[in-house]
């Protein structure tokens, strides 16, 4: 595969006009959407116009008049949209961790109303830490006979669930290798045995298309850095089906999560449906820029949007085989395409230096210990010909050893 044959890619892809609404940094090939994603022009205006409008002259009247009381909500409608959700399921609030805190104590509340037996929360080894962290810490909280976390490979999550099993936290798209697990599978599986499934989406959603109505998945968490193009830090939504609202119950009872907040009534009520998932004010600047970043999907087809994420992951992995290196990088990623998220992960004795050496040729990626490589792709603003280039540039930089230069010897940056 040449070049030449690569920009016939570019010139067919039904996104590459798409580019256009990002603000893509000068000078990079920038695969690093699954930790980060690039900045919408959109945000950039929309962003102007809270500081300058907003926020420096509407001051206080804008939580009417430019609706920033209901941002949590529209915001995740629009993410709804997203991860196959039906409205009213979906809220934008808090980080992917206070979500689960959230998610667990109340499906813990819901299964063991039922089954007091049932205090297995079950989850994978290499989960994301935080995922396990929240569970280790809600186990505190209640006790050990309500919550007690069990870690299994995840090739054998099914397998485990059993009459004690109360939930099975799982993330669709596992952060390290980029597997994908069959998450229809696992709610069926979970639901037969009488558990509950919370599902974490950090890795799915804005990448491929997802179905949690269908699934009949319990409860759901994600961000919108990642592949919603957010920015840093931006908030995190939570998803709880409907048929659990009436049973629903979680202990961050803060004043946006009441019935009727602007009653000021001393005594905590919580609101009928989702709302209850808000604890505190939502952070207007931040909610504001996921709001308007989330426009770019409009009319956009998530399914060819995989398969485009799709296509890009197997032409870098080509490439690679063309410069033989796929023997010196190790895939660790699945070579069935349905079981891939939107990255491609590699052992590599060197990745560290590795990733420091190509970010100094302009192509960013990711490192994760002890040594990995990750590619990630993402869809709406990679092209075929940043995929070429980060290939030609990772040969060359093997070639040249510039990822043996003392410099990396040591690690000193934290992603
Ligand atoms: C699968 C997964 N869950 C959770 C997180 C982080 O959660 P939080 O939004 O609380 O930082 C990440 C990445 O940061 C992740 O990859
Ligand atoms: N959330 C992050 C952060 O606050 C700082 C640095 C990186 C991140 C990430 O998103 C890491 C990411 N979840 C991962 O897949 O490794």
């Amino acid at each position: 595969m040449n070049l030449t044959d690569i920009q016939e890619l570019d010139i067919i892809d039904p996104f590459a006009k798409h580019r256009e609404q990002f603000q893509l940094p000068e000078n990079k090939v920038y695969l690093d959407g699954n930790s980060l994603g690039i900045m919408t022009k959109a945000t950039e205006t929309r962003l102007q116009n809270v500081i300058q409008q907003q926020w420096s002259q509407d001051l206080i009247n804008s939580w009417n008049d430019h609706n920033w009381v209901n941002l949590p909500q529209t915001v995740g409608e629009k993410i709804a949209h997203l991860i196959g959700a039906e409205p009213e399921q979906t809220i934008c609030c808090d980080s992917i961790s206070v979500n689960l805190f959230k998610a667990l104590t109340a499906a813990l509340t819901i299964v063991q109303t039922q089954d007091s037996e049932r205090t297995v929360v079950l989850s994978t080894k290499d989960n994301f830490p935080t995922d396990l962290y929240m569970v280790q810490g809600v186990a505190q909280f209640l006790g050990q006979h309500r919550c007690q976390l069990k870690l299994v490979d995840e090739s054998e999550l099914e397998q485990h669930i059993n009459s004690k099993t109360a939930l099975v936290l799982a993330t669709e798209v596992n952060f390290r290798t980029g597997r994908r697990i069959n998450a229809k599978q696992l709610v069926a599986n979970a639901h037969e045995n009488g558990a509950l499934v919370i599902l974490d989406l950090a890795h799915s959603a804005g990448a491929m298309p997802v179905h949690l109505d269908d699934w009949q998945v319990d409860f759901a968490v994600g961000c919108t850095y990642k592949y919603l193009n957010g920015g840093p830090g931006a908030p995190a939504f939570i998803y709880a089906a409907k048929r659990h609202h009436k049973n629903m119950s979680q202990p961050l009872s803060g004043w946006f999560g009441h019935a009727r907040p602007f009653d000021f009534s001393p005594e905590y009520e919580p609101a009928a449906g989702i709302q209850q998932m808000l604890t505190g004010t939502p952070s207007v600047l931040a909610m504001s820029a996921v709001d308007a970043a989330l426009d770019v999907f409009k009319g956009v087809s998530l399914e060819k949007l995989r398969e485009k994420s799709l296509q890009l992951s197997d032409v870098f992995h080509q490439l690679l085989k063309t410069h033989d290196l796929d023997d010196v990088l190790q895939p660790i990623f699945p070579e069935q395409r349905s079981e891939r998220g939107s990255q491609l992960s590699y052992h590599y004795e060197h990745a560290y230096g590795l990733c420091q050496a190509l970010i100094q040729r302009g192509v960013v990626a990711d490192f994760r210990a002890p040594n990995y490589i990750r590619f990630g792709f993402t869809p709406l603003y990679n092209s075929f010909e940043d995929i070429w280039q980060a290939a030609e540039q990772l040969r060359q930089v093997l070639a040249e050893n510039e990822h043996l230069d003392p410099r990396w010897q040591q690690r000193n940056t934290v992603t």
